[in-house]
């Protein structure tokens, strides 16, 4: 099945549920910070950053925004750049062009305060999780007390003793990430942390990642699996070929969902929502009226259609799921790859 890319309205960004944030370990400067998902100084910025292979580009041009105290996914198919744009968040690799500042420095020079698991810590299977650790943490450099402290937010203290080897798929990205937490980060950066964990698995994680924001930490992640990730972040970047989609909070991503109106005569009904809306946001499916809109246009849209004398039978906002949105504006056929330079959009706070 083949998705075409839709119109959507503008959406405008949402305020987040901020709560109270304690600072994690002793950053006094994070626990002075502005809370999560302010309009405070952000925590990572790019700016048309470009990292280009020869004369392949698998970055293009992508500016972003990651705010303080925020899950932040980055969406994409296989080969969309993901990794090669945390790579350069962190210093890894070298932008051919444009910019990242990652804790209000060059990337790469805040290497203290970013934890991060991007190509796996290399854990030895024969030792223990708490053994592994102790050894991660001398070559960091911080106290052996901050080994018992990242067991426990990871949930393995129990397990600390087993061999490595020896745990579940699910233990063993979460000791990943209590390696990326030994340096009590600001900045946690994961690559794919819930690739190939079963539903539990996920949810751990997913448990895991609240627990890290609810200490102050900011996250950024990447992911193909839009399923798994609308569970887990505020907000997504959606990037393809190297090309930034969509920047938005999940919330509005799914807000571009579909009003479906059942309504007589239908022709009167199109022309009015067409006017209303514009006609791309406008189709007919199995006898009834197809609206892109959002739940806050549902009434305008009545009111419309009731003054045109449109007899209006049934009204229903369906929620859209990620993946469905993802698709759509990914343009990504089920079976293959997606087209080679799709058009980029920008829907983030009242610009195009
Ligand atoms: N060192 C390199 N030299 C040449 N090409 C590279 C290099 N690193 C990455 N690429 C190419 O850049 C493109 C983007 O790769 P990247 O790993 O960033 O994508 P991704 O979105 O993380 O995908 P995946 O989910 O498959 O890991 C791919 O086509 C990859 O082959």
């Amino acid at each position: 099945m083949r998705h075409r890319r839709g119109q959507s309205p503008a959406m405008h960004t949402a305020t987040g549920t901020a709560g109270p944030r304690p600072a994690p370990g002793s950053s006094s400067a994070r626990a002075a910070g502005p809370g999560p998902h302010d309009d405070g100084d952000p925590v990572v910025t790019t700016d048309r950053l470009t990292k280009r292979y020869g004369s392949r580009t698998v970055v293009d041009a992508l500016s972003l925004q990651v705010r303080r105290g925020e899950v932040f996914g980055f969406l994409g198919p296989n080969g969309a750049g993901k990794t090669t744009t945390l790579r350069m968040l962190l210093g890894l690799v070298r932008p051919t062009s444009g910019s990242a500042t990652v804790l209000g420095r060059p990337a790469g020079a805040s290497v203290a305060q970013v934890g991060a698991l991007v190509e796996g810590p290399g854990l030895y299977p024969y030792l223990s999780g708490r053994d592994n650790l102790r050894v991660l943490a001398r070559y960091a450099g911080v106290g052996a007390d901050r080994v018992a402290a990242v067991l426990d937010t990871v949930a393995l203290t129990d397990r600390a003793g087993d061999r490595f080897g020896t745990y579940s798929l699910g233990m063993k990205q979460r000791l990943g990430i209590a390696a990326a937490l030994l340096k009590d980060p600001a900045l946690v950066v994961l690559d794919e942390p819930t690739n190939g964990l079963d539903p539990a698995g996920i949810t751990e994680v997913r448990t895991l990642l609240r627990r890290l924001v609810a200490e102050g930490r900011t996250v950024v992640l990447s992911s193909h699996l839009l399923g798994e990730v609308e569970q887990i972040c505020d907000r997504v970047a959606v990037v393809a070929s190297g090309r930034l989609l969509v920047e938005s909070s999940v919330e509005e991503l799914r807000g571009l969902g579909r009003l479906v109106v059942d309504a007589r005569p239908l022709d009167t009904a199109v022309a009015v929502a067409g006017r209303l809306l514009g006609p791309d946001r406008v189709s007919v499916v199995d006898g009834a009226l197809h609206l892109q809109a959002a739940p806050e246009e549902t009434a305008a849209v009545n009111r419309a259609l009731v003054t045109a004398d449109v007899d209006v039978t049934g009204l229903r906002q369906e929620a859209r799921t990620l993946e469905e949105v993802f698709l759509q504006l990914t343009d990504v056929d089920e079976a293959g790859p997606p087209e080679p330079a799709p058009r980029p959009r920008r829907l983030r706070r009242g610009t195009r």
